[in-house]
């Protein structure tokens, strides 16, 4: 299994960084126990103004083949930590490599959107990219706590 954050641009130093970092590397010293692989961070970016669907097209490239494909998108779902929790150990226990994609300013194409296997929302606001990959390293490591039972995680 190969767990992977595609995300359209690139995330300089400074806080969000720290804390992506911070929360990739809790992750990897967690999941090492429970068969779960460290998160590896792609970034892509389109310097010719081509648009979302050259994003995709980027996006496309570094998504593992047969990958479980999960946007994040503000009309997707909202799932409970322990529900995403248990999506990630489903893939796991099926050796499926899962690919989790951020998109930019114009959010994910929809002929990448449509062919997702899930499509997570944190709410109907926008959140801007960098603070979306902080939430999401965040519940990757939450994740990791709860299928670990350790008790970073409260209800
Ligand atoms: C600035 S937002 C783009 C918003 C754009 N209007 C759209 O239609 O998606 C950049 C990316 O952050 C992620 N994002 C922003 N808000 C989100 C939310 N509430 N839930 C999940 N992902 C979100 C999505 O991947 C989105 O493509």
């Amino acid at each position: 299994m190969r767990m992977v954050i595609a995300a359209v641009g690139r995330l300089r130093q400074g806080p969000e960084a720290k804390l992506v970092a911070d929360y990739l590397e809790r992750h990897a010293k967690a999941g090492r126990a429970l068969g779960l692989p460290p998160v590896t961070l792609a970034e892509v970016e389109d310097k010719r103004g081509g648009g979302m669907a050259a994003e995709a097209a980027l996006l496309s490239k570094v998504i593992p083949e047969g990958a479980a494909l999960v946007v994040l998108d503000e009309r997707g779902q909202m799932l409970s930590s322990p529900e995403l929790a248990s999506r990630i150990a489903g893939w796991r226990d099926q050796a499926r490599d899962v690919a989790f994609v951020i998109g930019g300013a114009d959010g994910i194409d929809p002929m990448l959107r449509d062919r997702a296997d899930l499509a997570i929302s944190f709410g109907r606001m926008v959140w801007p990219h960098m603070l979306v990959r902080v939430m999401l390293t965040e519940q990757i490591y939450r994740a990791t706590t709860i299928l670990a039972g350790s008790p970073y995680h409260r209800e």
